[in-house]
């Protein structure tokens, strides 16, 4: 059971997949998490009423019992957010970061006085505790809050410590990668449904083979490669699909979509790195 209070700053997409996938969990007390948000007190209450946690709007939010202070606004926002949390900080806290293409060491300058920053990197299937979490840490960590950030973690799924250097390409694999997959799936049931099928039914069946095909890799018993060779009879169909893959593109398709992730969040580090200049902020 996690020990310590958590506020969500944010209350959009990832927050409430990992709330989700938090909530589901049951390794944290309902009481002990709490989510404000820059404006929409709807959307707090849909959450409060969704998930029964704590909401406070941002301008009551007393932290002095929080532990863990989780932003999850957009990285746009990053600056202001920083600028009123360092009065109310305390040295207790933690702060852990979910922004795309912010460093610790841009949030350890904007707050100041040592600040135990950790960043993660998660994915939106948080919500059903299967995300691909990504976590690297800051210089004023210590080795008990990596262990307790960890373990909070493991609520929304895999936890993988890596350097900070290469959180931008786990981002470019895992934090936009389900969207890579909800594309190859929207474009499945197109063609499903185009050859007559019901396009639940094509759906269900796209994403049934991925799952397996997931689950397989995840054994660990063979290669892709080798799994891929089984499928694939001489002459047979699925040789005929593999050529067309190769012949539009696929595999350059899917290294781009991953390295233009990747760019793009070096690319807002770098931004956010540097003093003021025009924005590259995303909406
Ligand atoms: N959506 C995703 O799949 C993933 C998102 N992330 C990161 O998570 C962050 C949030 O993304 P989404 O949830 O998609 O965005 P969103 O736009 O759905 O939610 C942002 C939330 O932040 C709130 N907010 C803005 N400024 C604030 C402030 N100063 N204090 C408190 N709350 C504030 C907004 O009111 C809103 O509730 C982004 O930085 C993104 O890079 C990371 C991994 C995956
Ligand atoms: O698109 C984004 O910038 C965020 C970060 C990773 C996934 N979604």
């Amino acid at each position: 059971m996690f020990n310590g209070n958590i506020v969500f700053f944010g209350a959009g997409s990832m927050a409430e997949a990992m709330i989700a996938g938090m909530v589901a969990s049951g390794t944290i007390p309902l009481e002990q998490i709490q989510v404000t948000n820059k404006s929409n007190p709807e959307r707090l209450n849909a959450l409060k009423e969704k998930y029964n946690i704590q909401i406070t709007p941002r301008e009551a939010l007393e932290l002095q019992s929080a532990d863990l202070l989780i932003l999850a606004m957009k990285p746009k926002d990053i600056e202001d957010a920083l600028d009123r949390l360092k009065d109310q900080l305390m040295p207790h806290h933690v702060v852990i970061s979910l922004l795309a293409g912010i460093s610790t060491a841009f949030i350890e300058k904007r707050l100041g006085n040592h600040t135990r920053v950790i960043r993660v990197m998660p994915n939106t299937s948080s919500t059903i505790g299967e995300s691909a979490t990504a976590m690297a840490t800051g210089q004023f960590v210590s080795n008990e809050d990596k262990q307790k950030v960890e373990e909070l973690l493991k609520a929304c799924g895999a936890v993988y410590i890596l350097e900070e250097e290469h959180i931008d390409i786990f981002t470019g694999i895992a934090g936009s990668g389900p969207a890579y997959f909800y594309y190859l799936i929207e474009h499945i049931e197109k063609v499903g449904e185009a050859a007559g099928l019901d396009k639940q039914l094509a759906r269900q069946m796209g994403a049934q083979t991925i799952l397996g095909a997931a689950k397989m890799i995840m054994k660990n018993d063979a290669t892709p490669t080798e799994l891929r060779e089984k499928v694939t009879s001489p002459n047979g169909t699925t040789a005929k699909g593999l050529e067309a893959l190769a012949a539009y593109g696929g595999g350059k398709a899917i290294r781009e979509a991953v390295l233009s992730a990747t760019r793009r969040s070096k690319e807002m580090s770098l931004h956010y790195a540097r003093p003021k200049t025009k924005t590259v902020d995303q909406d």
